[in-house]
């Protein structure tokens, strides 16, 4: 699949938003990429998920075990490891810090590969192979949907991306006009899980 065919499945799926949104990591964009209208619809998962999966088989090999972040990296998660036959288990945060939780476990022989949803400056998914971490040392690598730090972002381990897009993204004090102009929204969850953005 191709970069150009990543971004019509989301602009088909009405997943490429404009506005003023307060990202995870507090940083404000003109874009959100609201990857929830892709995973409302199975069929449109499974080709990008599939597509992923033939992308990070080919960098990593055979893959046993795919973790991922709560709640954003669970579906494409799932979906992935379900191309690639392997296992998926999630991490969700506790007291604000992702942990294994509902008895999940990881062989130490498995092969990992971090499965995230989108990535903008990284932190989730260095704070879900932080607690990965806590497991294995067994992580081949991650791939993500979208990486929309065009390939910026380092997550100390191989990243393979679907797309890769330079989407603006600024500290909320050094606002273009036009987008200080527009009122914010924050459509993500790390903030009413109690973590500070
Ligand atoms: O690379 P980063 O700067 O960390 O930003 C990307 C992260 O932000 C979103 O998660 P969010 O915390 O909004 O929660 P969600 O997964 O519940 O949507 C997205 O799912 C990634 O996990
Ligand atoms: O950085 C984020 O929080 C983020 C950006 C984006 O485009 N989509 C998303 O779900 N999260
Ligand atoms: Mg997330």
């Amino acid at each position: 699949m191709t970069q150009d065919e990543v971004v019509a499945e989301f602009r088909a799926a009405g997943a490429l938003l404009e506005g003023h949104f307060i990202l995870s990591s507090g940083l404000r964009s003109p874009i959100f990429l609201q990857k929830m209208f892709i995973f409302q619809d199975p069929v449109r998962t499974a080709r990008l998920c599939k597509a992923l999966a033939e992308k990070a088989e080919a960098a990593f090999g055979k893959i046993d075990y795919v973790v991922s972040p709560a709640v954003g990296g669970i579906v494409p998660g799932y979906e992935t490891a379900r191309q690639l036959g392997a296992m998926a288990v999630f991490v969700e945060r506790e007291g604000g810090t992702f942990q294994l939780r509902r008895g999940f476990t990881i062989p130490p022989e498995a092969k990992v590969l971090m499965v995230e949803d989108i990535i903008t400056t990284g932190l989730s998914s260095r704070e879900c192979l932080a607690s990965i971490a806590e497991h294995t040392s067994n992580v081949v690598g991650a791939a993500c949907l979208i990486d929309r730090s065009n390939g910026k972002a380092d997550l100390g381990v191989p990243l393979v991306a679907l797309a890769r897009l330079d989407i603006p993204a600024y500290p909320a004090d050094a606002l273009p006009p036009e987008l200080a102009a527009l009122p914010p929204v924050k459509p993500g969850s790390r903030s009413i899980q109690g973590v500070k953005a």
